[in-house]
Order: structure tokens, then sequence, then C-alpha cells
């Protein structure tokens, strides 16, 4: 099975994170996620990021701060999913192409249903609030 490249983006604003859940009709369709999609030829993971940014909420990031790879199969597919530390420098986020925007502090990640990709992240994201507030 060919591997998906993914780009998703941890944006931050006074402690919380921007969520947004996914339409009808897609892969994990109604989940929780952090906006992102797929890589296309020629780009690189951090442009693809940007794009994907600007067509989903309709902003522009500041430069992503890479944090983590996560690889995870599902039954028909195998997602690679690069996770980038990043802040809006222009715009509101808009949901575009989304169902519904939230901003949330990550202990209360545990109310949304996230893809199960991105367990790890949403633990490292709740450690690491807890080590920046000792
Ligand atoms: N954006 C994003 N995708 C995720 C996350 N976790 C996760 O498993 N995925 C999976 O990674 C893939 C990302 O693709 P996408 O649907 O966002 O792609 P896209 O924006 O390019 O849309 P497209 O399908 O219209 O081309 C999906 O299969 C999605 O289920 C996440 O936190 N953010
Ligand atoms: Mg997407």
């Amino acid at each position: 099975m060919t591997v998906i490249e993914v780009a998703a983006g941890l944006i931050q604003r006074d402690g919380r994170y921007l969520i947004a859940r996914r339409k009808a009709g897609v892969h994990l369709a109604g989940y929780w996620e952090f906006p992102g999609g797929k890589r296309e030829g020629g780009e690189s993971l951090e442009d693809c990021l940007r794009r994907e940014l600007r067509e989903e909420l309709n902003v522009v990031v500041g430069i992503p701060l890479p944090y983590r790879i996560v690889r995870h199969e599902y039954p028909e597919k195998i997602v690679e999913l690069h996770f980038f530390r990043c802040v809006i420098e222009s715009g509101e986020a808009e949901a575009l192409d989304c169902a519904e925007l939230r901003w949330v502090l990550p202990e209360e990640f545990n109310q949304f249903t996230f893809p199960p990709a991105d367990a790890v992240i949403l633990e490292s994201l709740q450690r690491d609030a807890i080590m920046e507030s000792r």
C-alpha cells in the first residue's frame, strides 16, 4: 500500500489549539482533527501545510515548526502525518472546508473524538501544557 503524506497544523493561540471537524462523506467523517491535508507533487511539507491552511481556513501562518511525525495504518490506507506547530500571521480562521471549528485547551481534547492516529499527539500536547504551567 502506498503511503499518503499529510501535513497538519498545531495552530496555537493563548494556550488553545484550533481543531476542525471533518465534513460528511470523507475519510473519518465527523472526527475532529488538526487542519491540513495531503502533499501534492513537487511541494514541500511546509508549503503543503501553508496551502492547506489557506484553502481550509483562509489563514496565513508563520514558519511551521516540525513537531512530530506519526505513521498510521488504517484498513484502507497508510498515512504519514507530519505535525507542525504554527501561529496565524494574518486572517481569522473560517470553516471553509470543514464542518466546524473550535479553539480548545489541551485538557479539553478528551471531549472530542479524533482519528486514532492522533492519540500520541494529543497526549504529547497535554504533557507540554502541564510542563509549561509548572
Ligand atoms: N488533516 C488531518 N488529517 C488527518 C489527521 N489525522 C488523520 O488520521 N488524518 C488522515 O490523514 C488524511 C488527510 O487527508 P485530508 O482528507 O485532510 O486531505 P486533504 O485536505 O488534502 O483533502 P482531499 O481528500 O480533498 O484531498 C485523511 O485520511 C485523514 O483521515 C489530522 O489530525 N489532520
Ligand atoms: Mg484536509
